[in-house]
């Protein structure tokens, strides 16, 4: 379907004179398709560039190469939590994904990232590839300017646009004393041979509060998502950002966020790679509704329930659903 994804100038946003104008796009995009495109973002085109150079080398590595950095429990759904190269991602009914991944994670301590080498005992650490040589800085300096991006600008796009005031967001993904654990997985969809039966990344909604997803630019578009039950392509211009409200966010703001169902399906113009990066809170913390946000006309629409309990049930079901309150729980 030809539509055009809604499109938010972050310089425009930036300046007084036009900054209502973007404020009521971006208003209109989380609340109907629930990302919008970001672009004069400022992010240096050359930290993307480096990145993309650095994935591309790597996944043209041969197979024994990159899984020298390989994921190192290799059990269920686990393993696409646990940092590193995964060649073999399964459906749930078991089928090969076309697909492979890099996954690399960091801490944030409110809101600040920590040292790279950090991590709380029982967590897996990530396991760099020797090879392309500046991976493992190119990574790093994309989960920089993520994180700073995140913390500051995107947590007031969102604010602003639900009318609450952002100390109450920012405590909420930057959780205060609390560590949080932020991924930055690196998607390399294979080029469409005609035998596929699966999309690359099969349909879900993110668990937690946003993500953000930059594509390199080959003309190799993948990204879908289902707008009015079609599924549309997005086609983001070069270097601009998609950002997209996960499940946590729709909850916080009961429901006036959409969260949206994606997926990544391959493409016969050739293989495609993107970076996303999970903006969560903690595990164990506890999402409900915003107070501010619930009234007489939009009653409480989700019980309290942790991401942990989220991010267990099937990715390819809503997960959400499982916390709404019926309209039986309400006449309770
Ligand atoms: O690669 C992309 O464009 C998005 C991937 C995605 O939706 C995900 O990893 O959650
Ligand atoms: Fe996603």
């Amino acid at each position: 379907m030809a539509l055009k994804a809604p499109r938010v100038d972050l310089q425009a946003w930036q300046d007084l004179k036009r900054h209502k104008f973007e404020l009521e796009v971006a208003r209109s995009a989380i609340r109907t398709w629930g990302f919008f495109e970001l672009y004069n973002h400022n992010l240096p085109e050359a930290t993307l560039e480096s990145s993309f150079k650095a994935c591309d080398e790597f996944f043209a590595l041969p197979q024994v190469e990159k899984l020298k950095s390989e994921s190192r429990l290799k059990q269920g759904s686990a393993s696409l939590m646990r940092p590193g190269y995964c060649g073999d991602i399964l459906s749930r009914d078991g089928k090969r994904l076309p697909k492979e991944h890099y996954k690399s994670s960091r801490y944030v301590l409110n809101g600040d990232l920590l040292d790279e080498k950090f991590k709380p005992e029982n967590q897996a650490e990530n396991v760099w590839p020797c090879h392309p040589a500046d991976f493992k800085n190119s990574m790093n300096a994309v989960h920089e300017e993520f994180s700073r991006l995140a913390n500051t600008l995107l947590i007031e796009i969102f604010s602003e646009c639900l009318g609450i005031d952002s100390t109450c967001l920012r405590d909420k993904i930057c959780a205060g004393d609390l560590i949080c654990k932020r991924f930055l997985n690196v998607n390399h969809c294979f080029k469409f041979s005609g035998r596929e039966l699966l999309p690359a990344v099969p349909a879900h909604a993110d668990p937690g509060a946003f993500t953000i997803v930059v594509q390199a630019n080959k003309g190799v578009h993948g990204l879908q998502t289902l707008y009015h039950g079609e599924w549309v392509t997005i086609r983001p211009s070069k270097y601009s950002l998609i950002v997209n409200a996960g499940d946590c966010m729709k909850a916080w703001s009961n429901g006036l966020v959409q969260s949206m169902i994606h997926r990544v399906v391959n493409s016969s113009e050739g293989s495609r790679f993107s970076m996303a990066y999970f903006v969560s809170p903690p595990l164990d913390m506890v999402i409900e509704p915003i107070l501010e946000l619930v009234t007489e006309e939009n009653p409480a629409k989700y019980k309290p329930f942790k991401l942990l309990e989220l991010v267990r049930q099937d990715p390819e079901t809503i997960r959400l659903d499982k916390f709404k309150i019926s309209d039986e729980d309400s006449a309770r």
